[in-house]
């Protein structure tokens, strides 16, 4: 296929997804099985128009000055791809499966937005009804953390030192670009990519299938690295979901100590057996029933709580869900957030640790969540998180938002990671 006919499937897909309300990956995977005379190249380049389409909304939308999904598609083929409207057109013509191209008023008009400033609020590419939230939390930076939070991720791994190390996985990975992360002690980073290309299938890798890394937004990583997790210790990660924590926290634990995973839902416990097995971890006991927790009530040195959230700081990744949320949903999370921090804290030991994370960058998921835990329950007092960050990262002073009794914060445009809030708390002895 040439970019028309994939610019055109593109349009195809975002329309069903407008029309039936369904999620891009859904509509994605339904139009590979209806087409499957298209090679992956085909489908990958499809898949990027399409997320980029939804990252970039509002801006594609204001450079196209036309909130259709084939405008909006086409200025995200501009705005992220990087071609000039001329080149759109000469690629699109004589394409029998392609677009109509950009008619001679289009083109005017697209050229003359391209010499004005595009405004916070379409920059932003955010629904309305969140620039007070990221107002609140940003300040002065909100419209150029909405557009990171607009952009396109890198592709993040995790050396499992239980099984390698950084540096092999750095060599194994040699041909993909993969750098060092400039954070997270174990992270290799592969820089997001350009235009219709992919991420490797860095899944398919021998290094993989080996278990010497995982895949891990490096936010996810220096989170699990704040914790404070030793070799010996009891932990109990409340929300283990698919244990992508768990696996971090029992690296950093040597294998040594206890870690139970526990999730209020057992299905989505279900992938961290294989992913223990592959990684060699062996000191995670996975507990699916809240009773089986009750006899640990005041022994744990630490219980991490990666709390359900909105998501909001991963939207880079998951572009439909930042115009799906609603403020009801806010809302609902913060509820259940407050209850699970009741309910967690009860296992944290006399001078243990409570460790709140959330992928949101809502004040009101965070610190807001902190303070007032904090305010019901005189025994935790907040760490001090300034001596936290410099203590844990001394060479990223400037990668984080950091506020000693507020937490700390990580965020695309200034970290290079997903949105990722961290607190902790001790219990008096
Ligand atoms: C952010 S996800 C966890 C991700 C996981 N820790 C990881 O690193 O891969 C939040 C998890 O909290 C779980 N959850 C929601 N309500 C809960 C509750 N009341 N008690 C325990 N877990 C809960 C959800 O099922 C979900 O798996």
């Amino acid at each position: 296929m040439r970019l028309g006919g994939r610019l055109a499937a593109a349009i195809e897909v975002l329309r069903d997804m407008e029309q039936r309300r369904r999620p891009v990956a859904e509509a994605l995977k339904d139009w590979g099985l209806s087409h499957r005379f298209a090679g992956s190249g085909d489908r990958g380049a499809i898949g990027n128009i399409v997320y980029d389409t939804l990252r970039r909304r509002l801006s594609a939308a204001w450079l196209m000055d036309d909130d259709s999904v084939r405008g909006q598609a086409f200025g995200a083929l501009i705005l992220e791809w990087g071609l000039s409207p001329d080149a759109i057109n000469t690629e699109l013509t004589g394409d029998r499966f392609a677009p109509e191209p950009l008619s001679a008023d289009e083109l005017a008009g697209v050229q003359r937005r391209l010499r004005e400033q595009m405004p916070d609020e379409v920059r932003a590419d955010c629904p309305d009804w969140v620039v007070p939230h990221l107002q609140a939390a940003f300040g002065e930076a909100w419209a150029q953390e909405a557009a990171g939070l607009a952009d396109r991720p890198p592709l993040d791994l995790r050396a499992n030192t239980l099984m390698s190390d950084r540096e092999t996985v750095l060599r194994e990975l040699g041909e993909t670009g993969a750098e060092p992360m400039r954070i997270a002690s174990q992270g290799v980073r592969i820089a997001p990519i350009a235009g219709g290309g992919r991420h490797p299938n860095v899944q398919a890798e021998p290094a993989f299938q080996k278990g010497w890394f995982e895949i891990q937004d490096e936010g996810s990583q220096v989170a699990a690295e704040l914790a404070g997790a030793k070799p010996g210790m009891q932990v109990l990660d409340y929300c283990a979901g698919g244990g992508g924590k768990t696996l971090a926290l029992a690296a950093i634990m040597k294998n040594e100590g206890r870690i139970v995973a526990h999730d209020s839902e057992k299905q989505r416990l279900a992938p961290i057996f294989d992913r223990l097995r592959r990684s060699e971890v062996r000191n995670v006991e996975v507990m699916a029933r809240a009773p089986e927790l009750e006899p640990l009530v005041g022994s744990m040195d630490i219980v991490l709580i990666d709390a359900p959230c909105t998501g909001s700081g991963t939207w880079r990744r998951r572009p439909d869900a930042k115009w799906r949320l609603s403020q009801k949903q806010v809302d609902q999370r913060c509820r259940e957030q407050a209850d699970i921090l009741d309910k967690a804290s009860r296992f944290v030991k006399p001078g243990g640790r409570l460790v709140y994370i959330t992928c949101s960058v809502f004040d009101a998921e965070n610190r807001d969540q902190l303070e007032a835990f904090a305010a019901r329950n005189e025994a935790f007092k907040i760490v001090d998180h300034v001596a936290l960050w410099r203590e844990s990262f001394p060479d990223a002073a400037d990668l984080a938002r950091v506020d000693a009794r507020g937490g700390i914060r990580l965020s695309p445009a200034l970290s290079g990671t997903d949105g990722f809030y961290f607190s902790a708390l001790e219990r008096a002895g």
